[in-house]
């Protein structure tokens, strides 16, 4: 069997790259937060374990060795940069003597490497486009429904208030344009004005099914948080911001 490892957190093109040519991909968990879990399974349903760093981070290279041995691998295919055992003491020369070894060079976009750090810089910093396009899928979150404060559907435009089931590594505030369970949407993120509390809401363009879990897809940033005083300019801006998505949409 051939196996591939690493944190695959966002399995992001790069990581792909690896798995794809590998029967089964080994996941050392380390804080994940772009594919954090069973999210990985999406993406590529052959997943083979997962081991927290936090439990092995003490094995020394061959301790860590003799693990990978239990799993029966005889390939492994790594990228350029991987260590493994503390201090990360462990390197491919070393794996070398125990199995067939595939080397993988970095795969880079504009000469950019696509790695999960980077990635979670440009959610951090709204360029979810760009984001997605390193991710070569668009960034989602999912979460379930809360009660919000009932002002949306009175007095703005009603939205779903969602809290993540995960520790999903959130976008800068401000308003995306997004897709929530399939439909075309709009999401804010960020301290509301009205309450001063932080919330994630959407609000659904089109009909949609009702349901206590959703899954969130940025597609585009586009606009900042504003403060507003005033409910009436908020809702106005609301109003451009729908008039916005509904045109990208159009296109897209
Ligand atoms: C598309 C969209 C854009 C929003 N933009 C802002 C904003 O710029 N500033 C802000 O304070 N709240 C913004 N909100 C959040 C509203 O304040 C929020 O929907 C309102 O407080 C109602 O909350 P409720 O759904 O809990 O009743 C936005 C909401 C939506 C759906
Ligand atoms: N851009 C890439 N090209 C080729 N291989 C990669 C690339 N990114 C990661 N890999 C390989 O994929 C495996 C998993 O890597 P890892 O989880 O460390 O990814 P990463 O995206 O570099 O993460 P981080 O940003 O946290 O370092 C490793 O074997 C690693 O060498």
């Amino acid at each position: 069997m051939t196996i591939t490892i690493g944190g695959f957190d966002g399995m992001h093109i790069g990581h792909m790259k690896l798995i794809r040519k590998a029967d089964a991909y080994l996941v050392i968990e380390k804080n994940s937060n772009l594919t954090p879990g069973f999210d990985r399974i999406y993406y590529s349903p052959t997943l083979l374990d997962i081991l927290y760093l936090e439990k092995i981070k003490n094995l020394s290279a061959i301790e860590f060795i003799e693990i990978l041995k239990k799993y029966n691998a005889q390939k492994i295919i790594v990228g350029d940069d991987f260590r493994f055992g503390k201090n990360r003491s462990g390197d491919i020369e070393l794996l070398k003597k125990f199995f067939e070894v595939e080397v993988i060079h970095e795969i880079k976009i504009n000469n950019i490497g696509i790695h999960s750090h980077y990635i979670r810089t440009l959610i951090k910093n709204g360029e979810i486009k760009k984001a997605n396009k390193f991710l070569g899928h668009i960034y989602k979150i999912k979460g379930i429904k809360i009660k919000g404060q009932g002002l949306g559907s009175k007095e703005l435009f009603p939205t779903i208030n969602i809290t993540p089931f995960k520790n999903y590594f959130l976008p800068k505030a401000g308003v995306y344009i997004t897709k929530t369970n399939g439909y075309q949407s709009i999401t804010f993120i960020g301290t509301r004005s009205t309450d001063k509390n932080f919330s994630i809401e959407t609000h659904i363009l089109e009909d949609f099914e009702d349901n206590s879990f959703f899954e969130i897809e940025f597609l585009e940033f586009l606009r900042e948080n504003i403060y507003f005083r005033n409910l009436n300019q908020l809702k106005n801006q609301i109003a451009v911001d729908i008039i916005k998505a509904t045109n990208f949409f159009r296109n897209y």
